[in-house]
């Protein structure tokens, strides 16, 4: 493989911006990645991937480069001279990479790979935490984890069929395969920008993880009813809700950030879903006016995240233990007072993209005990892991209302 310097510069700063600068890595490989318009797929892919390889891989590559935090550019570099040898590619004779001691990176890898911290680069709690929740399981989940995730689609089913949409892409080049277990799930056979397309402007498609997509059938909606998306964000799950009840019924999608359900309106817009009513969470009213009145009741928690670090590999650096901890009080504190607004006979799901007992079944459990979570029964309990699943971690549970 031929390297080109100002590919691993850009490579270099991305990487001082996620590690120094605590920036998002998605975010900041995108302002990164608008540096130089002649950069053609290739080199986007190029920087992209690298820079994703090694925010996943940074524990191991910073130690085998023994560099330490905050990281000078000459430490950067030296971690994509490790990423390189690592890679089995030849060394580019490039002043930043004088005399890179290519057997002893060899050697050391070797023998931190022992010990599952640095072989799939954890932060010592996190490790001892999953460890803990998850048992002997944790240690294929971890390195599945570590893998890039697919691209998936989902089909909108307002617009377009799964068969329809995969002709269309194939008529801009985008070859996608399907999985029986996903109905509506399209999967990349190659990465590509597909927001770009065609199909993506007139909304016959999302970018939505597989796993992600069996939540909103999860929750048994029908034309007609009315739901509420308590958590909806800028309304992934929301806007499958919509598909499912083919536009009849309501959907009231609520959060906390105005900036999201703007986003959410914007997504509607294009997908043509309009059944969609978002009302911002801004004082407890919001939610005793809807007390007792809907059918269904979805609450796609916020969490730690720890089943999407396959997307977000960054995660594993910026989330601290306090901040999970903080997490699982407003998921209980969630599911108690959202809860109130299901009419009896209505069910409710509670999801997480989370694979911590501590915030799925743990919380339903509490849940259900309580004053508020007795007049519910848990129906179903279904959860996905990277390693057994193939795509994201997820859990859900159906709760029915007495
Ligand atoms: C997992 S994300 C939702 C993702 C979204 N449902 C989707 O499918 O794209 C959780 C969301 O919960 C929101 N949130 C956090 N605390 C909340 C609260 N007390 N009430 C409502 N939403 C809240 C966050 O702003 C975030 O958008």
């Amino acid at each position: 493989m031929r390297f080109h310097h100002n590919l691993v510069q850009a490579t270099v700063d991305a990487l001082h911006n996620i590690f120094n600068d605590g920036k998002y890595a998605d975010q900041a490989i995108q302002k990164i990645l608008k540096r130089d318009t002649r950069w053609g797929s290739r080199d986007r892919g190029f920087i992209a991937e690298t820079t994703y390889d090694i925010v996943r891989y940074k524990r191991l590559y910073a130690e085998i480069a023994n560099v330490h935090e905050p990281f000078k550019p000459a430490d950067l570099w030296r971690m994509t001279a490790v990423w390189i040898v690592l890679k089995g590619h030849a060394v580019p004779a490039w002043e930043e990479y004088y005399n890179t001691p290519e057997r002893r990176i060899k050697g050391r890898f070797d023998e931190l790979s022992k010990n599952r911290v640095y072989r799939e680069s954890l932060p010592d709690w996190m490790d001892q935490l999953a460890l803990k929740e998850l048992g002997g399981i944790w240690e294929k989940e971890a390195s599945a984890l570590n893998k890039q995730a697919d691209v998936v689609l989902r089909a909108n089913s307002l617009k377009t069929t799964p068969a329809e949409l995969k002709e269309k892409l194939q008529s801009e080049e985008i070859a996608v395969s399907q999985h029986e277990r996903f109905p509506d799930a399209l999967i990349l056979k190659e990465r590509a920008n597909v927001f770009m397309t065609q199909a993506f402007k007139d909304g016959l498609f999302e970018v939505q993880d597989a796993g992600s997509q069996l939540i909103a059938p999860f929750v048994q909606v029908e034309p007609g009813m009315r739901v509420m998306d308590a958590c909806a964000g800028a309304g992934g799950k929301a806007l499958q809700l919509a598909a499912l009840m083919e536009n009849k019924g309501q959907i009231i999608a609520t959060d906390i950030y105005q900036s999201k359900l703007n986003e959410l309106k914007r997504r509607a817009r294009r997908a043509g879903a309009h059944n969609i009513e978002t009302r911002l969470i801004d004082s407890t009213k919001v939610i005793k006016k809807l007390a007792g009145k809907m059918d269904r009741l979805l609450i796609d928690a916020p969490c730690s995240g720890l089943g999407v670090l396959r997307r977000n590999p960054d995660a594993k650096w910026k989330l601290q233990p306090e901040f999970i901890d903080e997490i699982r009080a407003t998921q209980q504190d969630i599911l108690q007072r959202y809860s109130t607004v299901v009419k009896p006979d209505g069910m409710m799901v509670y999801a997480t993209c989370s694979i911590l007992a501590s915030e799925n079944e743990n919380q339903v459990q509490e849940f259900l005990k309580s004053e508020a979570g007795a007049t519910f029964e848990l129906v179903e309990e279904q959860s996905l892991l990277a390693h057994r699943d193939g795509f994201d971690g997820f859990y859900m549970a159906l709760m029915k209302k007495k």
